[in-house]
């Protein structure tokens, strides 16, 4: 310990004892100087925090190191400025880091007499912080993951919702399941159609595959094929057997989508499957039994193409046993915050970057119409949230597409008439339209009636004289 001329003259030698005893044990390192800043007395442990070599400590005073740099910051030479306490924390250029608190002592003149410094080492607490904070990181990833499982687990495989139509879509899905008839999904392009045929695989326990084939996007020629498979020497390069996507679907499920698609010669054939069970391969003489789950899906008016004579009526009643219509976005406003957050969370986790989306922006994503419904919101999701500033996504980040459809104030109805109506058939036109949104929210006529405050029978004539089915 550094012992200048502060215990000379001295003659309280049990206080000086004291004193001594107190530097030499603590482990904070401890430093007493003068009104000037020069050190007067320190211990072990404050040479080995602050790593200041002893001869700058005995030569210079507090002052000075800090004028000429020698320190990073010092305590003693605020408290000496401005005779107040002073905390800093420093980082030392030996690596360590330490709480310097300076604390001046002061005659009854208030004229400054002594500097009392404490230099707490908190390395070890910052690595401990770090470590901690790094812990947290991993625990927070870890909620995400577990989070994003459990939403998985509580949307049923994927399937975001919160409206009540599409509770109980899910419900009727679950109950379709159980059992092997068919399933015909109606509904606009992009509501959910596959990944509610996906979801009734899911849960149908079916052990084979999910086998998905889109009648459209399949050339006519091509199609029967894929679909019946063909033996060898059927064709001109049928240069050996293969199975049709029915056979790989046997005891699990075959998804036709764009069943309105399908051509009419084929049309026949599939009705015959869907009504025996059979199959036989192009070429082949035998037949085949398959065990497999159909459902269909489309996003054409199957009953008009019926009507046109462009889809066979037989088909559509054996495909229509059991059918559910997903209604538009726009007609289940409240999926969309749902969806929204769902999509912007499966993005953080992605990318681990957390985004804030601006309130204006999400009014605006929620009023608008959605005309490519959950497959144009995700996209707009992913867009806006590659593309936006500071962590924000604000409303003017949007698309312009979305922004100025907000500033329409016209209600939905009246915003879609593109010319001035006579009074009636506007009134009817709104009618109508509400009837069915209220119907398609109920679960029998009754309870549309009620939420109408109308009799039933009202009802019954209303739908009637407007021609809803
Ligand atoms: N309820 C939902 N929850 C989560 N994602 C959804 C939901 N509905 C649809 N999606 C997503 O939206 C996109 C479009 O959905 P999907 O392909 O099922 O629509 P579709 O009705 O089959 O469309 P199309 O008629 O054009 O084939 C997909 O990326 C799908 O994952």
């Amino acid at each position: 310990m550094y012992q200048t001329k502060f215990f000379q003259g001295s003659d309280n030698t049990e206080l000086v004892q004291l004193i001594t005893t107190i530097f030499k044990t603590s482990h904070d390192g401890l430093a007493i100087c003068d009104r000037n800043g020069y050190v007067l007395l320190y211990n072990d442990a404050y040479l080995n925090i602050t790593g200041i070599p002893a001869d700058i400590l005995n030569n210079f005073s507090y002052i000075e190191q800090k004028e000429m740099h020698m320190v990073p910051d010092s305590s003693a030479a605020r408290a000496i400025s401005t005779k107040q306490t002073h905390s800093v924390v420093i980082h030392y250029g030996n690596g360590r880091t330490a709480i310097n608190t300076a604390t001046p002592l002061l005659d009854q003149n208030q004229e400054l007499l002594f500097v009392v410094g404490n230099v707490r080492d908190i390395t070890e607490l910052n690595m401990l912080q770090q470590e901690l904070e790094e812990t947290r990181q991993i625990n927070s990833s870890f909620q995400r993951a577990l989070e994003q499982i459990q939403s998985d687990l509580d949307s049923g495989g994927q399937i975001i919702y919160r409206s009540s139509m599409m509770h109980r879509i899910v419900s009727l899905a679950n109950r379709f399941a159980a059992n092997d008839s068919p399933v015909l999904l109606l509904g606009e392009s992009g509501v959910g159609k596959d990944v509610l045929a996906n979801y009734i695989h899911a849960e149908s326990g079916r052990p084979g595959e999910f086998i998905k084939i889109n009648c459209g996007a399949i050339p006519d020629h091509l199609l029967e094929s894929e679909l019946f498979g063909y033996e060898k020497g059927a064709f001109t390069g049928a240069s050996q057997a293969k199975e049709g996507l029915f056979e790989l679907a046997h005891s699990g499920t075959i998804f036709l989508d764009e069943v309105g698609d399908l051509p009419f010669p084929l049309q026949v054939k599939l009705l015959n499957v869907l009504q025996d069970g059979k199959i036989r391969r192009l070429g082949g003489k035998t037949q085949r039994q398959v065990n497999m789950r159909i459902i269909a899906a489309t996003n054409s008016d199957l009953e008009a193409m019926v009507e046109q004579k462009t889809f066979r009526q037989d088909l559509y009643y054996r495909l229509n046993v059991l059918s559910l219509t997903i209604p538009p976005l726009r007609e289940r406003r409240e999926d969309i915050p749902a969806l929204i957050f769902y999509y912007l969370k499966k993005l953080e986790w992605k990318y681990q970057l957390e985004i804030r989306l601006e309130t204006d922006a999400l009014e605006a994503l929620v009023d608008y119409d959605w005309p490519g419904n959950v497959r144009e919101l995700k996209n707009v999701v992913e867009r806006s949230y590659h593309m936006c500033e500071n962590g924000r996504i604000t409303y003017d980040q949007l698309p312009a597409s979305i922004r100025s459809a907000q500033h329409s104030t016209l209600p939905l109805h009246l915003a879609k008439m593109e010319e001035a109506l006579p009074l009636k058939e506007a009134v009817e036109r709104f009618e109508r339209e509400y009837i069915q949104r209220i119907l398609h929210e109920s679960s029998t006529m009754q309870e549309c009636a009620d939420k109408l405050g109308v009799n039933i029978s009202t009802l019954v004539r209303k739908k009637r004289g407007l021609g809803i089915k």
